[in-house]
């Protein structure tokens, strides 16, 4: 029996799994939630026993600390070296890495020089990597791009309508982000479709902290919302989304907090989205609590559902058309108010939602037998997809 860990670190969450694999046995896994907030909430599950703490968790290599500690405090494991192979998400692969790799020290490297195309997880994401290969000389450690699925989008969307030599030059274009998720719910759709999935066009809907939209033809991704890094694209917890880049310069002008971009894109990624227009959380559950009372609230959460409107109508117009609508990742899974508002909005096109579905707790349709677009809530398992993966690359 080998024990496989994955670890997913997102902005605002890392989650982990330990695997028995081949077997993809669940051992045991667990949750570290509002990073960065004040009281972040640490979930462990094995076996039959569940502990859910609340600590304040300051950053990720702090996380892993905890993460680390509860592996032992549970008895997952005597000794760490029964760990084997250690997958970790990465969120920016660039143009280097078009599918997952075995860690070196140079790939280290390149993952950390990378970190302007993720600033908020690269840097993370590095952090994690070291300090379990410290732990763990012996184990494969293998890195899984986000930006992996998206490497099929043609050049005319993945392109910037800039001058070419940016692209040829600098690498600025858009590199999306989530891919794994994108990858694992449109696979599920296709099986809930009963379709092969080269006869599928799909938008996939993953909205979490950081959200999403992609548009998958054939099983691969044709377009995606976020783009050179995870700041584009839909409004978001913490950032903005789309932009008007002339905004930057104007803010530098007139903010004497905002001295030069580097500061505006950070309040952009850091400080904007739900959070900025509403003054109270990132948290959409925050957010919802406060929006009948608060007008500010109201509004944040009206614009992002706006948003999320937008590019599934774009994705409706890239694939001329979808068989399925898919919303995963925190919000997306457990957020019926957002996937009811979302939904509200697109009965032109022949979506149709079945309330008495679309409730809290519920997996797979959400739509009704008349829909034109078949509506699906699919628990992404980004997990599942590194431990598969570490599998794959290891030394046997
Ligand atoms: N029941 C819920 N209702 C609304 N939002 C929720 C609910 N549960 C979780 N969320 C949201 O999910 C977000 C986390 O999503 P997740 O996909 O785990 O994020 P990350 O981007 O860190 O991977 C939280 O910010 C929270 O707003
Ligand atoms: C890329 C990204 O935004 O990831 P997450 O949603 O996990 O923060
Ligand atoms: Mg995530």
């Amino acid at each position: 029996m080998t024990k496989t860990l994955a670890v997913n670190a997102g902005s605002s969450s890392m989650k982990w799994q330990m695997y028995e694999m081949p077997e993809e046995k669940v051992l045991a896994k667990g949750l570290i939630e509002r990073i960065g907030l004040k009281d972040s909430i640490t979930t462990v599950k094995f076996g039959d026993q569940k502990e859910e703490r609340v600590l304040d968790i300051e950053n990720h290599t702090q996380a892993v600390h905890i993460l680390l500690d509860d592996l032992k405090r549970f008895h997952i494991v005597e000794e760490f070296s029964e760990i084997t192979g250690v997958g970790h998400r990465v969120v920016a692969g660039g143009e280097l890495f078009k599918k997952s790799t075995v860690v070196t020290p140079e790939v280290l490297q390149q993952v950390k020089e990378l970190s302007a195309l993720a600033p908020l997880h690269n840097p993370a994401n590095a952090a994690g990597i070291e300090a379990f290969m410290d732990l763990l000389p012996d184990a494969t450690s293998v890195v899984v791009f986000d930006t992996a699925f998206h490497t099929t989008m043609p050049e005319k969307a993945y392109r910037y309508p800039l001058p070419k030599k940016y692209y040829t030059e600098n690498g600025v274009r858009k590199y999306g982000a989530h891919g794994t998720s994108h990858d694992y719910v449109s696979k599920e759709a296709a099986k809930l479709l009963g379709k092969p999935i080269e006869e599928t066009k799909i938008i996939t809907a993953h909205i979490g902290n950081g959200a999403s939209i992609t548009a998958v033809k054939a099983g691969k991704s044709v377009d995606t919302s976020m783009g050179f890094t995870p700041l584009a694209g839909v409004m978001m917890g913490t950032r903005t989304g789309e932009m008007d880049p002339s905004v930057f310069p104007y803010l530098i002008a007139n903010d004497s907090e905002l001295k030069d971009a580097q500061d505006v894109v950070d309040m952009m990624n850091k400080k904007s989205g739900l959070l900025g227009v509403s003054g109270i959380s990132s948290d959409m559950r925050e957010i919802i609590d406060a929006k009948d009372t608060n007008a500010d609230a109201k509004l944040a959460f009206e614009m992002y559902v706006d948003r999320i409107q937008k590019f599934i109508g774009q994705y409706l117009a890239v694939l001329n058309g979808a068989d399925a609508l898919v919303f995963t990742a925190g919000v997306g899974e457990n957020s019926v108010p957002v996937r009811e508002a979302v939904l509200a909005g697109l009965t032109w096109f022949g979506i149709e939602v079945d309330p008495a579905k679309n409730v809290f707790g519920v997996e797979g349709e959400i739509s009704t037998p008349s829909s034109r677009v078949k509506v699906y809530v699919i628990p992404t398992d980004e997990e599942l997809v590194i431990a598969r993966d570490v599998e794959a690359l290891k030394v046997k």
